[in-house]
């Protein structure tokens, strides 16, 4: 498959102030793409030899004039022109003409289609593949703004939901700037035991602390001439902001048991869900925030970034094929139609796991071809309730905003975990919380996770 950037045949205008209602074309043949199409007067016709310009990978599958799809500034329409092959529309065959306040997905032949009210973020171009990032056009823009604070040597705030590819986001900020030579020093900040945070991020000399043998750096001297990602900053205490505080005024760091402190070079860059709640609550310091909360890049979630699903199953196809030493199996547009119809509430981490293992099972049973009946049911959330087993997956209801913080009793850890038999990222997405919680409390509970499993997948994606 192409890897390479695709560019985009016809482009909405950026400078238009008024919403550009139009289809994205992305999945044709058995290729991902990521081409904008604005309706023209209300609507576009699909068919052999194109749409609105964009060429299709399935002339053969379609009909002359196959469907049309307009919109009325209220709700869609999608009818099918008498179609040989058939028009889907959120992965149901239609017939004739249906009308939706919203849809989904489009599908054609081969072509899948989203329907968006408004295409103007798309106006940058197409999906990029950069290393491990599938970069769609609306994360291509965070981008931007990641680069230019990191050429400014400005710090950086990277918020967003779990899974959204916050610490990828870090390490573009690394290598964009001047301290790209230096090292990546990257510490979970919610994964540190309680009372060593100061130890192991500033340092100790010998005597410190009974036990303190030999002079010890912390991550922030082991960031020296790099960057230090604190991902869920918020997690660090009062005595621990402060002196971070202290460290990036003074550009010095003082050890746990020092007299003097030691000069040290760090860009630092912060993740964390919310900051601003937590300085709204009085729980993080505003100066600290001041000095590492700007700029901020928010990630969307994947359910906002449909268009980079063809393009991450590709890249999940290249990597499982590859290490299987079997090649890159295609991907069969009934996948790219099954994935984008659900939610993935831990998002990429989320969907580039179970996008894998469905590549895998496609493989183990010699298939070169991965299709939707290689997503496991019980992935992701499926739009239709009903497509769900009582309790097997969160709904929205389920989901609990972040708790900013602070720990669920402990009844509820245990009741997510049975709910999610064992998975670790998804209790944590039931309960709101980072994963890393759930973790500690397995441990401080010397419980296994498999004790909730009753023989399901265990897997965490990570
Ligand atoms: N743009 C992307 N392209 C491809 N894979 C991605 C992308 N963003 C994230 N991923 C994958 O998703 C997973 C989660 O990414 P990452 O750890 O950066 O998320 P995060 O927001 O830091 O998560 P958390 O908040 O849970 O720490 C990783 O396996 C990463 O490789």
């Amino acid at each position: 498959m192409d890897h390479s950037t695709v560019r985009v045949s016809v482009s909405p205008e950026p400078s238009v102030a008024e919403p550009v209602p139009g289809i994205v074309l992305i999945f044709s043949g058995d290729q991902p793409r990521c081409a904008p199409i604005p309706l023209d007067r209300g609507s576009v016709v699909v068919g052999r030899g194109g749409v609105g310009g964009v060429p299709l990978m399935d002339d053969s599958l379609m009909s002359r004039r196959h469907a049309r799809i307009a919109y009325d500034g209220g709700a869609w329409t999608v009818e099918d022109l008498g179609s040989t092959n058939g028009t889907s529309v959120n992965g149901e065959p239609i017939r004739g003409e249906v009308r939706r306040d919203a849809i989904q997905v489009v599908g054609a032949g081969t072509s899948v289609f989203l329907a968006l009210s408004d295409i103007r973020s798309f106006a940058r171009g197409g999906v990029r593949v950069e290393k491990e990032s599938v970069l769609g056009p609306r994360l291509q823009l965070i981008y931007d703004t990641i680069i230019r604070a990191a050429a400014a040597g400005d710090s950086l705030l990277v918020t967003g939901e779990s899974g959204t590819g916050k610490e990828l986001a870090a390490r573009a900020y690394h290598e964009a700037g001047p301290q790209a030579r230096g090292p990546f020093v990257a510490v979970n900040c919610a994964a540190i035991p309680e009372g060593l945070a100061e130890r192991l991020l500033f340092g100790a000399r010998r005597g410190a602390y009974s036990g303190a043998t030999h002079d010890t750096d912390g991550y922030v001297q082991a960031a020296h001439g790099g960057t230090l990602f604190l991902d869920e900053v918020a997690e660090l205490d009062a005595a621990v902001q402060a002196k971070l505080l202290r460290t990036i005024d003074t550009r010095q760091v003082l050890e746990l048991g020092a007299v003097a402190p030691r000069p040290v070079q760090i860009r630092i860059c912060a993740a964390t869900h919310d900051l601003r709640a937590r300085v709204a609550q009085g729980r993080f310091r505003d100066d600290l925030y001041y000095r590492i909360g700007r700029p901020e890049v928010r990630l969307p979630p994947l359910r906002e970034r449909t268009e980079e699903i063809p393009w991450l199953l590709a890249q999940c196809a290249k990597a499982v094929g590859a290490a299987a030493q079997s090649g890159s199996p295609t991907i069969h547009h009934s996948m790219i139609i099954a994935c984008a119809m659900r939610r993935w509430p831990g998002n990429l981490r989320e969907f580039v796991g179970e996008a894998r293992r469905a590549v895998t099972r496609a493989l183990d049973e010699g298939r070169r071809t991965v299709e939707a009946k290689d997503l496991d049911p019980l992935a992701g959330v499926g739009l239709s309730p009903e497509a769900l087993e009582p309790h097997a997956r969160p709904t929205a209801s389920d989901v609990r905003p972040a708790r900013a913080g602070q720990a669920p009793p402990e009844d509820e850890i245990a009741e997510a975990l049975r709910l999610e038999r064992g998975n670790v990222s998804r209790a944590a997405i039931r309960l709101g919380v980072h994963r890393n919680r759930i973790r500690r409390w397995l441990e401080k509970n010397g419980v296994d996770r498999s004790h909730f499993a009753e023989g399901s997948d265990l897997s965490d994606n990570d």
